[in-house]
């Protein structure tokens, strides 16, 4: 039995789930999206249920490659809202205590110093709970919104590495103690303990310091979700958390090899970052009444859904295949944005439909059997999890949201007091930042 514990990530989009199609439907699924209310509730909820922390992934455009336009995926709601995440986390914040918040943040269309000061003011008022998942983003949509060229896979990670330097650099611009607001000497900061940066490098210009004093975490905690073998050398140098896909334990022991390999590459063994494979939980008090959620939530799903949603992954419009041809052999190598999700997706699609399977097989599996699916009784449910953090698969999961926050709730009421009794979850720890309470390595030097 291991003796760290499991990480456990809610992961949620703003406003509604697109990793189970539909899922805004399910009368589970608060419609109020647009409201405070509803994020508000949805972070007690998270927190109330035990989750470690929330998530929220985001994009910069519409998905357009589908037949090369919005309306599709207007019409059906797939990703086409995606509200500005630190001001929801800002709200989140007041309205919970403990849980770790997590915004998605590029490096491709974002300045440095806008970054730095926008993570750290989180971190100063949530105390200590800010993630940001970096990312280096994946699709011709974004780009074109911003204006600028789409840049190839492994210069973006160039500059997300110098990014990377440029952000550290300025929360470390303000020494930890360097902020008195002593009214007995009149010093309100200490001069000698804030300093430039002065960075000039190859894609960043920047002066510093910070308008921010040093965040209460040094480092607010660093998420990456990159599965190239680039994207994996950037997670070890930069990430505590690193969320992965994996088809199953087998792939799933892999990845978590690969990354261990990288992260000893860079010397980061003491504390590595934590291992979170994406799933998906349908969970109900039989199997029975988890399988019927389950077919509930598929009827809701739209097979053509699928296909705008893994366009804008790919880049590669799925409009133009036809849908009851043989997918091409070398669909894999033509995509240009994750090829590393993409070709998961496709052994997936072999493996259970044959080497001939079509556009439509492509669809169908997407609507509602993406990812891992976990559906059971809270004990079946737990079972599977234990054997993928016992087996080294994972330290932990990003649990994917269906209906809103119906999901979490059930996940709460359900698995989490399994996973208690078994004693891979504690009772949440309320002291200290969202990095001490994880056992994270301390990362600010100054
Ligand atoms: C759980 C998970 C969440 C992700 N969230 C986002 C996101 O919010 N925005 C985004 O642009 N990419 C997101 N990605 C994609 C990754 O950032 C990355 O581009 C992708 O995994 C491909 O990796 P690679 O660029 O190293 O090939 C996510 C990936 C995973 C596995």
């Amino acid at each position: 039995m291991r003796d760290d514990k499991m990480v456990l990530v809610a992961f949620g989009q703003a406003t509604v789930s697109q990793t189970q199609n539909g899922a805004w439907m399910h009368p589970g699924s608060d419609p109020n999206v647009l409201q405070p209310e509803y994020y508000i509730n949805l972070g007690r909820e998270v927190e109330r249920a035990g989750f470690d922390m929330l998530f929220f992934d985001d994009r910069w455009a519409m998905p357009g490659t589908y037949g090369r336009s919005f309306r599709d995926a207007v019409r059906r709601g797939t990703r086409v809202v995606k509200l500005d995440l630190l001001t929801i986390l800002g709200l989140i914040s007041a309205h919970t205590e403990r849980i770790g918040l997590g915004a998605t943040y590029s490096t491709t269309y974002f300045h440095p110093f806008h970054v730095a000061r926008a993570f750290a003011t989180l971190d100063h008022l949530s105390k200590g709970r800010a993630v940001w998942n970096i990312v280096t983003s994946l699709n011709q949509d974004e780009a074109e919104n911003f204006g600028t060229p789409f840049m190839e896979h492994d210069s973006r990670y160039d500059r997300a590495d110098e990014f990377l330097e440029v952000v550290t650099g300025l929360w470390e611009t303000w020494e930890r103690d360097a902020f008195r607001l002593d009214r007995s000497t009149g010093v309100f900061a200490d001069p000698d303990k804030v300093h430039y940066l002065d960075h000039k490098g190859a894609a960043f210009v920047s002066r510093g310091p910070l308008t921010v004093p040093q965040p209460p975490q040094g480092w607010p905690v660093l998420l990456q979700a990159g599965q190239s073998g680039r994207g994996r050398k950037f997670a070890a140098r930069w990430a505590d958390l690193i969320f992965v896909v994996a088809a199953g334990i087998e792939s799933g022991q892999k990845v978590y090899r690969e990354q261990h390999t990288a992260f000893e590459e860079v010397g980061r063994t003491a504390a590595p970052g934590r291992i979170l494979p994406a799933v998906q939980v349908v969970v109900g008090p039989t199997e029975a009444i988890a399988r019927e959620k389950k077919a509930y939530l598929d009827s809701l799903s739209d097979p053509e859904e699928a296909l705008i949603l893994l366009s804008e992954l790919s880049g590669l419009d799925f409009s133009s295949y036809d849908l009851d041809e043989p997918l091409p052999a070398d669909i894999v190598s033509r995509t240009t944005g994750s090829q590393a999700i993409v070709s998961s997706i496709i052994g997936k699609l072999r493996a259970n439909y044959g080497e001939s399977a079509t556009t439509r097989d492509l669809g169908e599996m997407m609507g509602s059997q993406s990812g891992v699916h976990i559906i059971g009784n809270p004990q079946q449910v737990a079972d599977e999890l234990c054997a993928w953090f016992e087996g080294r698969a994972c330290d932990g999961f990003v649990i994917q949201q269906a209906d809103t926050p119906g999901s979490f709730e059930d996940f709460g009421r359900y698995v989490i007091p399994e996973l208690r009794r078994r004693g891979v979850v504690d009772e949440p720890p309320t002291r200290g930042t969202f990095r001490d309470r994880l056992g994270l390595d301390a990362r600010a030097g100054r």
